[in-house]
Parts: C-alpha cells; structure tokens; sequence
C-alpha cells in the first residue's frame, strides 16, 4: 500500500528524513506489525499510509487508487469509511455509554441511531464485552476499554484498521487478550491490520513483522 515513500517534517529540515524510501505491500486480511527503535519512523509511516499525513515522495495506494494523490477532502472521507483507528488509550468519549462510543462513528456517517446502534451491539459479543454495552469508559478495566475501542474502529467495516501501541496501556496478559480479539476480527471480517509495537510478543500476534531504524525497513518476517 506504500511504494518507496519518503518524508521529512517541515520543522525538522537539518535532521535527517524520517523516512527515506519505503515501500509496504499490505495483503486483504493480512496483519502487519511495525517494529524498530524510537525515533525509527513506524509512526510517520503509519500515519503516510492512513493519509493523514501527505508523502515528499512516493505514492500510497488501496487496490490500485491512489491516496496519496487524493484531494484533502477525498483523504478525510477514507479515513472516516475505508480506514479504522486504534490508539494507545484515552480514545473513548467518558460521557458516552461504551454502545454509544462504538456507534459514534456511523451516527457521524449519517446512520439513524437505532441502526448504529444495532450495528454496534453485534460486535460487544465477538469481542467478550456482552453485559457492558451501557458501561461508561470510567467503569470499564483498561482492556475492556481497548476493546470497546476495537469495536469503534470496526463499525464502520473498513478495509484496513491501523493500530498504534494499542497495548501499551495494558500489562502482558491483558495485552494479549486485546491482540487475540483484534487480529481474530479484523480477519474475519477481512480487514488488513497495520500495527505499530514496541513489543515483540504483541507483533507475535501478526502475520507478518517490520523492523525499520532510521526511517528504512532492515528486516521482515513471516510467521
Ligand atoms: N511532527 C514532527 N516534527 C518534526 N519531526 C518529527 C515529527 N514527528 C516525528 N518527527 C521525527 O521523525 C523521526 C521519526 O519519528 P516517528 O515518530 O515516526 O518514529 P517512531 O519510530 O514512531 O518513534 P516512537 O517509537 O518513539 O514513537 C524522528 O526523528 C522524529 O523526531
């Protein structure tokens, strides 16, 4: 989805490029994990092949068309359809009861309520949240929250879902249980997973690992 992209920050032009021609083929259904050192690029790159941040260089694509070409608005409208997201943590709305965090996004698409809301309930028992639905964020455990989270990037039924230390909130076992139920849905519903860890045992849960350094892929390897 990512051919030889290069980018460095308008704030940053005497440091070297963030990153420096990366190319990132990301199969239907595939789970990718990005690894590397701080300051490596995996966020940069995330964040190139989401559209949320424009390439110098190089093109990002999804089955053939071109995002990375695509106007602001054009950007704005995959990112909210075609794309998922999953953040470290704090991405909840506290006042919304956890169904109502999950339908959020449709209701935003212009889904009534009601059918948001049905959409969204189908996905608590998947992910082992059945009971929880009018739980607020505040009374939910860290991995239960995450996995509401999970349930809000997969509404929406996109193509891919990017993930940015999703379990760095969470200790191992809890990590693992929100990897489990993250990398089982998002297959089965035949979405793509680009995660970015630090954590060799969370990239364990992917088809595939990344290893970049200084904004360059140095390694790959298949599971
Ligand atoms: N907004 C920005 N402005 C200027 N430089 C930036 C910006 N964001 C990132 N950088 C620089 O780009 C390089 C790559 O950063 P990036 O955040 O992609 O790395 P990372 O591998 O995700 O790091 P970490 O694991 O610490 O999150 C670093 O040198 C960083 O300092």
């Amino acid at each position: 989805m990512g051919a030889n992209l290069t980018k460095s920050y308008a704030s940053a032009q005497e440091s070297p490029p963030a990153l420096r021609g990366v190319t990132v083929v990301v199969q239907p259904g595939e789970a990718v994990a990005v690894m590397g050192p701080s300051g490596s690029g995996k966020t940069t790159l995330l964040h190139l092949l989401a559209g949320v941040l424009q390439p110098d260089g190089g093109q990002v694509s999804l089955d053939g068309a071109d995002v990375s070409g695509a106007s602001d608005a054009e950007r704005t409208r995959l990112r909210r359809e075609t794309f998922g997201f999953v953040f470290q943590s704090g991405q909840l709305l506290p006042e919304l009861p956890a169904i109502e965090n999950v339908a959020l996004p449709l209701m935003l698409g212009g889904t009534p309520r009601r059918d948001a809301e049905d959409r969204a309930g189908a996905l608590f028992a998947p992910l082992g949240l059945a009971g929880l639905e009018r739980r607020r964020p505040g009374e939910l455990s860290g991995g239960q929250a995450q996995r509401v989270a999970i349930a809000r990037s997969l509404v929406g039924q996109p193509r891919v879902v990017f993930a940015d230390e999703p379990t760095g909130a969470l200790d191992q076992r809890t990590g693992a249980e929100v990897m489990q139920h993250l990398t089982g849905l998002t297959h089965q519903l035949g979405a793509s997973l680009v995660l970015v860890t630090h954590d060799a045992g969370v990239a364990a849960w992917c088809h595939r690992t990344i290893t970049m350094r200084d904004g360059q892929i140095i390694g790959e390897e298949r599971r």
